[in-house]
């Protein structure tokens, strides 16, 4: 159980080794450098050739940025904050009733695992829609599909309606981004709306408890996100860093009260032919508090396969990825999240079209 094992390992001024990321990926934490901050963009702007160009300009340098005015009630984010905390607040007997496991990764988990190490962080993960179809496994030949569904705890007596309310305004605002991303790559507004009939989309309520060993762990170590486009609520404490492509130093995406963060995903870096990148990104642990974050993360159908945009193929630009499939990328990544694999788990390079 996680949750003894976190006070034992601070008593023995010990580390469980499945967490320790290797030398490279340890954050320094004794330099504080003052750096530039991710784009800040109102979605209430009236001027609408403004607002996508902002967007363009934001996903070109960064992959990454948040909004503000952006529709979402303040009190729908205050109701998952208070419902979220309250779940990891309870007992691990209480959690591990709805517990994830490799055939249904809905629910509660607390051995999450980025690039084969382990993240510092308790995870409860529901679908956008429930009964959600997913291939039945990685096997590219397998062409068998099963129903994944939600589970939800009894306990706090408010989760699940928070929860469902949380994921439908942050399904109107990712639709929103959606277009306002396609039209800053000059295609139209609508142009993918049809890959997201039985999205696969999902939330997932992060809860990372004060580590002792900031300097050892990560509470999610580097990644890319496998969305077409994620929108992640954070609390005031801090911890998110995104990696700039130009000059590979990590920088802090500072908490603002009621912002969403918003970074492309692997799904649009493909789509948009490498115009924009998914950039990288990772969360740091505190030694003395903890934290919640709340990713909506924005996907396709398990049927569509993904591949540049037509419009952004050309002689001069040909396309730079052969097409995958969502549903098999999906269950490739699932069988990472439960422990170590011998091989790097599937990521979007290994279909990259070498020039
Ligand atoms: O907690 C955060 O700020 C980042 C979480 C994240 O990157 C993820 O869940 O994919
Ligand atoms: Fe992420």
């Amino acid at each position: 159980m996680r949750k003894p094992e976190t006070k034992s390992f601070k008593k023995m001024g010990d580390i469980d080794p499945s967490y320790i990321q290797s030398t490279e990926h340890r954050p320094n934490l004794s330099t504080f450098v003052q750096v530039d901050e991710i784009p800040i963009i109102d979605l209430s702007q009236s001027n609408q050739l403004n607002l996508i160009s902002e967007i363009g300009k934001a996903c070109e340098e960064w992959g990454f940025f948040q909004v503000i005015n952006h529709g979402v009630p303040s009190d729908v984010s205050k109701k998952v904050e208070i419902e979220s905390k309250k779940f990891f607040e309870l007992s691990m007997e209480e959690k591990k009733k709805v517990k994830r496991d490799a055939v249904n990764a809905m629910g509660y988990h607390d051995a999450e695992h980025t690039k084969n190490i382990r993240d510092w962080k308790e995870v409860f993960d529901y679908l956008v829609e429930d009964a959600t179809l997913v291939p039945s496994s990685h096997e590219p030949n397998d062409l068998e599909l099963r129903t994944l569904y939600n589970q939800w705890p009894l306990y706090p007596t408010h989760f699940r309606e928070t929860m469902e309310e949380y994921a439908r305004e942050l399904e109107k605002l990712s639709y929103k981004l959606l277009e306002l991303v396609s039209l800053s790559l000059g295609l139209p507004g609508d142009k993918f709306h049809d890959c997201f009939k039985n999205q696969l989309s999902t939330v997932k309520l992060n809860y990372y408890p004060p580590c002792p060993f900031p300097n050892l762990a990560l509470g999610v170590g580097p990644h890319k996100d496998s969305s077409a486009l994620t929108v992640l609520a954070q609390d005031e404490i801090g911890g998110l860093q995104v990696k700039r492509k130009s000059l590979g130093d990590w920088v802090p995406v500072k908490p603002i009260p009621t912002a969403f963060v918003i970074n492309l995903g692997d799904v649009f870096q493909v789509w948009s032919n490498d115009k924009y990148d998914c950039a990288e990104h990772r969360a740091l642990v505190n030694s003395e508090k903890e934290r919640f974050s709340h990713p909506f993360f924005l996907f396709p159908g398990h049927h569509v396969m993904v591949e540049p945009a037509e419009e952004l193929v050309n002689d001069q630009d040909p396309a730079k990825y052969k097409a995958y499939n969502v549903g098999k990328f999906y269950a490739n990544r699932n069988r990472s999240d439960f422990g170590k694999l011998e091989v790097e788990n599937i990521q979007i390079h290994h279909f990259k079209i070498l020039d």
